[in-house]
């Protein structure tokens, strides 16, 4: 064999062993004989060790800079540097003060999320009956901002601490986490919506799925690891037709961006229940409204433009059949939320380590009584006393599903969750809030 050709085979280890050892034993031999030669190898072993530590100091414990497990990208799915985040002294203290639970064996509850609508109303409900809990949000655009401000205020009012930050931060995660012992995580951060998917799809993908993955990662490190509750939704059942839609049915033919992200969610749920050992409880909400909402929502958007006097548009499904949801009044839900916290079985594992099976649940959290959207337009009216400019036409094929209906007897035995707000009692509370909230004078002037 010509030796160009050997020397492209690969050499027997053996050869490989006795060649180099030979080597850097004359190597060794040459340089030990020399004070240069040892002064030279303990600088270099110096350096190393410095640049080690000043690594792990930069991008673990200030925070700057990617961190390990960091997943985080721009809306347009190109990657950017991470939020910086440096906690002081100041910031622990008032994360100390807002976990302190003020009843006896009160829960210890880090909040995601928790500007948000749902969010909002877990976290004062839990600071209300005695719990500790400290909230994240990153106060983003995707409505205005300062509504979440406003929920913010009011959070702070009652001793609440937010901190302005996205969960796709691990180094905020490795500083909370070293820093309170969470007993739950009720998890609420999200993109939401489902039409606007198809405009920004990548901000689905990384919140509700890196942002997931990202929060979980944290949880699964902590020691003890909490127990999580998380915001999944009944847009998951996707163009299911069996009514009502149970836990048990089929949920993989999702209609949008947004309920795949859902359902991507729930699995990746399964995955670290399976092999960390986390409690993990998945809620599937049905189209909450209520004082304090979303304003991309239907029922809120409509109130809005109703009162300008613009037109409204009401989609309709095949053969201009009216679409219907199981509009979830937002007590109902933050019930089903501190019922799931409460009913919550421990994680079982510890410093990433599975030490036995752990819960994992799915629940429905719906109200059972599904109402076409116009007699949802009818109720808004007649609470306004403004008549609506309607205009009906085609559901757009961006996402929507023509009807949703939930059975919620696995929340009803296992959480004691029982729906007990009508849509019209509901939407009452909505439309005082908003006349107050927008300081809107009721229009009397236009009759029904
Ligand atoms: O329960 C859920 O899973 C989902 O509920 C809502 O999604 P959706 O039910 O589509 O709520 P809206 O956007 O308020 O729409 C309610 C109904 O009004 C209809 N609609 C909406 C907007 C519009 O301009 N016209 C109109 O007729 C929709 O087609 C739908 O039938 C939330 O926006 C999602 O974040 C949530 O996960």
């Amino acid at each position: 064999m010509p030796p160009s050709i050997q020397d492209s085979f690969p050499s027997t280890p053996g050869k490989v062993k006795m060649e180099r050892s030979n080597y850097f034993c004359r190597a060794a031999l040459r340089w030990q004989s020399t004070a240069t030669a040892r002064l030279f190898i303990f600088s270099a072993l110096l350096l190393t060790v410095t640049v080690f530590i000043w690594f792990r100091v930069t991008t673990h414990e200030v925070g700057h800079g990617y961190n390990r497990g960091e997943i985080f990208s721009t809306s347009n799915g190109g990657t950017i540097q991470p939020p910086a985040f440096k906690s002081d002294y100041l910031w622990e203290k008032q994360v100390r003060q807002s976990c302190n639970p003020t009843r006896e064996d009160g829960l210890i509850v880090l909040v995601t999320g928790a500007a948000g609508f749902v969010g909002s109303h877990v976290s004062l409900a839990l600071k209300k009956r005695g719990d500790g809990l400290v909230g994240v949000d990153n106060f983003n655009d995707y409505y205005e901002v300062s509504l979440k401000r406003g929920r913010q205020d009011m959070l702070v009012k009652h001793g609440i601490f937010v901190v302005d930050q996205d969960i796709n931060n691990a180094a905020l995660w490795t500083t909370l986490f070293d820093l309170v012992q969470f007993t739950h995580v009720m998890h609420l951060a999200a993109q939401a919506g489902v039409r606007y998917a198809m405009q920004n799809p990548a901000s689905y993908v990384n919140s509700n799925i890196a942002g997931l993955v990202t929060l979980f990662e944290a949880c699964k490190n902590a020691n003890p690891q909490p127990s999580i509750v998380w915001a999944s939704s009944s847009s998951v059942y996707g163009l299911n037709s069996k009514v009502p839609f149970s836990e048990s049915d089929r949920t993989d033919q999702p209609a949008s961006l947004y309920a795949a992200t859902k359902k991507a969610g729930e699995e990746i749920a399964h995955t670290y229940n399976h092999i960390y050992g986390l409690s993990i409880t998945g809620l599937r909400f049905f189209t909450v409204y209520g004082p304090w909402g979303r304003p991309d929502m239907a029922y809120f958007s409509f109130t809005r433009d109703i009162l300008r006097g613009k037109p409204i548009n009401i989609y309709q499904g095949q053969n201009n059949k009216d679409l219907a949801r199981d509009f979830t009044y937002i007590d109902d839900i933050v019930n089903g939320c501190v019922a799931s916290l409460d009913t919550a079985g421990r994680s079982t594992g510890s410093g990433g380590k599975k030490k036995g099976v752990a819960m994992l649940r799915i629940f429905n959290l719906g109200n059972t009584s599904p109402v076409t959207v116009p007699t949802l337009v009818d109720i808004l009216e007649s609470h306004l006393g403004v008549k609506a400019k309607r205009t009906f036409i085609k559901m757009p094929r961006n996402g929507d599903v023509p009807f949703t209906h939930a059975n919620v007897s696995l929340a009803q035995t296992q959480l004691g969750y029982k729906p007990t707000t009508d849509l019209d009692k509901g939407l009452k509370n909505f439309v005082d809030w908003y006349l107050t909230y927008y300081d809107v004078q009721k229009a009397t002037t236009t009759t029904l």
